[in-house]
């Protein structure tokens, strides 16, 4: 977090002060530190140095250009979800060759991109998917070098709503259905056989289910070595989470995840692919609003700010707790608040009896760690237009998306002629 911090009372992200951004830039918006980025990536991978591995870095959880970019100069290459986060990846400077693409749904005409691209791999979520996989590279007349995800049935101890490795969640081929989906994959005449992928879950703080999972596919490569499939990568997936709430959360233990890896998968002589998402921006970045009421009750005392839960859903959808911090450092007494945005619904809320200093309308707060599955995750519900994007490196800072132009919005929508007029 040391990027972010109180210096002549006003909030900084890096050598910038969030005031001065909004001078220029209305609220709500998004800011990044690129030198946080740089620091998460560059300590995971001095983390992993000495395994043969590749950081294949979570699109969908930030797919800005500018985000993109910086990680790809790192070298990094990327997990995609979506023709869509394909050619962001691409466009951002993200070679073909470092490109993984995971998902349950892909359809034939995203393969075909992806094919032609020649990205490092497919990893398949089903056996449909893989006849589909097939026959869209008879078609191009290429090999598709595929891993296959395996669903290890372990829980971890996360949000119901982003645990993805038991049997009852979409992803991935049930573990007894694993050994035959790869005979069948490696009989398929335009499928090379390369992988073996897993992934259970997002937002783990607490890495020992990483043991169970990373033995299953340890004991189907032997398996399939046995029948003389060549496996030569593992993708491990992403999941590692980040201390959300420093009263409550902890963070992951590195030090056994990377032990983990080693005691389970190291005799193996593969490459290791892991996806992270969360923990390489999550906290790189916050989302700044300016408090336009402040309304006090008998019950509670709200302040309604600009942003809203179609700018940052988190917090409604999963009841995620996010620490909000006045952008004017404060001596004023402090206050119990209900932070709420301005949208028609009652789960339009950040945060639920949280002590602030006291706030007035025109005041600045920002919700922090949103650097992750925030603008991602935006809508434009109640016609409220995609806000804008800063990053900030040093002591400059750039607007890196542009707040959606209002019209526009509106203009999407056509009336057919055959409408009364
Ligand atoms: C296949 C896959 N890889 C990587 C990720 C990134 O996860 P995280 O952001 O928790 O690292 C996800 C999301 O859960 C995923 O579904
Ligand atoms: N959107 C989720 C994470 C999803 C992970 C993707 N499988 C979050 O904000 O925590």
């Amino acid at each position: 977090m040391s990027e972010f911090k109180y210096k002549s009372s006003q909030l900084h992200i890096e050598g910038v002060a969030i005031s001065t951004i909004s001078k220029s830039i209305p609220t709500p918006f998004y800011v990044y530190s690129a030198t946080m980025i740089e620091n998460n990536f560059l300590s995971l991978q001095s983390r992993l140095s000495d395994l043969n591995h590749l950081i294949c870095f979570a699109v969908k959880a930030n797919s800005n250009q500018a985000v993109l970019r910086t990680l790809a100069a790192l070298g990094s290459g990327a997990d995609v979800v979506s023709l869509g986060e394909l050619k962001r990846a691409l466009h951002a400077g993200v070679p073909p060759h470092k490109v993984v693409f995971s998902g349950v749904g892909k359809k034939a005409h995203e393969i075909e991109y992806a094919l032609e691209q020649g990205i490092l791999q497919f990893n398949v979520e089903s056996v449909a998917e893989l006849h589909n996989i097939n026959k869209v590279a008879i078609k191009c007349n290429k090999s598709a070098n595929i891993a296959i995800r395996i669903n290890p049935d372990v829980a971890v101890d996360t949000h119901a709503k982003i645990t993805t490795g038991t049997a009852e969640n979409k992803f991935g081929i049930g573990y007894e259905q694993a050994l035959d989906t790869f005979v069948l994959a490696d009989n398929l005449p335009a499928i090379t056989v390369q992988g073996i992928h897993v992934h259970i879950g997002s937002q783990i703080t607490d890495v020992t289910p990483f043991k169970a999972a990373f033995k299953r596919v340890a004991d189907l490569y032997k398996q399939l070595n046995a029948l003389g499939i060549d496996i030569k990568v593992l993708d491990l997936g992403g999941g590692l989470g980040i201390c959300y709430d420093p009263e409550n959360d902890s963070l992951p233990d590195m030090a056994e995840y990377r032990q983990i890896i080693e005691d389970e998968l190291s005799e193996f002589n593969c490459q290791y692919i892991v996806e992270p998402g969360r923990s390489l921006t999550a906290d790189t970045g916050c989302l700044v609003s300016e408090v336009i009421y402040d309304k006090l009750g008998t019950d509670r005392n709200f302040l309604i700010v600009d942003a809203a839960m179609n700018d940052f859903a988190r917090p409604s959808l999963y009841d995620a707790y996010h620490r909000i911090s006045p952008v004017l450092e404060s001596t004023k007494p402090n206050k119990k608040y209900d932070i709420v945005g301005p949208v028609c619904e009652s789960g339009d809320t950040f945060a639920v009896a949280r002590e602030l200093p006291e706030l007035e309308s025109g005041d600045l707060v920002v919700i922090q760690d949103c650097g992750a599955y925030g603008a991602v995750m935006s809508g434009t519900y109640n016609t409220r237009p995609l806000i804008a994007e800063v990053m900030v490196k040093n002591d400059a800072f750039a607007v890196i998306r542009k707040r959606q132009n209002l019209d526009d919005l509106i203009n999407l929508d056509q009336i057919p002629n055959w409408l009364a007029s």
